[in-house]
């Protein structure tokens, strides 16, 4: 793989146009392999410090841990507090952002994400990542860590893509370490299914809202 920095300017631009679309898109090789293995490695430190928390259902007072849905766990970045590595990918997302921007007029203001892990047996069930108490998500942005993923490790993220004939069309997607996948939050079911190994990413969400507590 190349060392350089891949040329972002044009690439995010596709992203945009893919968007803007179809509404989903999938780039292999999005982060530079130095980056990609950084941020696996501060995850994997953050993970044995006992930072991650199973992942929930719901925001504020509605917020529980439903196993029987997801069983993955996370860790949310602080903004005010990232590492350097942390920046970097910060960095990336936010031009990113500007770029969707450019092309979709989706408003998108700001960014929240964080780091996931599913341990071997985990998935997390069909759902859409916006919901009543988090409409201002607009965009998903899933960025996959892992050092090598081989189809019979599962974990595949399946998107249901609406189609004019009422059909759902499915898509299987590999969590490819440097892989990334951007869809429409409000418009695109989506799962984890099970995975037979530790499957490491980070995922995030460009939002309408300046910032929401
Ligand atoms: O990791 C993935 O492929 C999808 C994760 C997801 O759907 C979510 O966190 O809402
Ligand atoms: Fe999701």
């Amino acid at each position: 793989m190349s060392k350089e920095e891949p040329d972002y300017l044009s690439i995010n631009e596709a992203i945009a146009q893919a968007v803007y679309e179809q509404g989903w898109v999938v780039v292999d090789d999005y982060l530079p392999e130095v980056l990609r293995s950084q941020l696996l490695g501060e995850q994997q430190e953050l993970l044995s410090e006992g930072s991650f928390r199973h992942a929930g259902i719901g925001k504020g007072e509605s917020f529980t841990i439903k196993p029987e849905i997801r069983s993955d766990r996370v860790l949310w970045m602080d903004e005010r507090a990232l590492s350097p590595v942390q920046e970097r990918y910060w960095s990336l997302m936010e031009r990113l952002r500007q770029a969707i921007n450019r092309r979709c007029f989706l408003g998108l203001r700001s960014f929240e994400c964080h780091f996931a892990v599913y341990p071997p047996g985990s998935f997390y069930k069909r759902h859409l990542d916006q919901f009543q108490a988090v409409k201002y998500r607009v965009v998903t942005v899933i960025l996959y860590l892992n050092e090598e993923w081989e189809e019979s490790f599962g974990g595949e993220l399946r998107m249901y893509l609406p189609s004019s004939d009422k059909e759902e069309r499915l898509v299987d997607v590999l969590p490819k370490g440097g892989r990334l996948v951007v869809f429409l939050s409000g418009e695109i079911p989506h799962e984890v299914l099970p995975t037979t190994q530790d499957r490491a990413s980070i995922t995030g969400w460009f939002r309408d809202v300046a910032d929401v507590s």
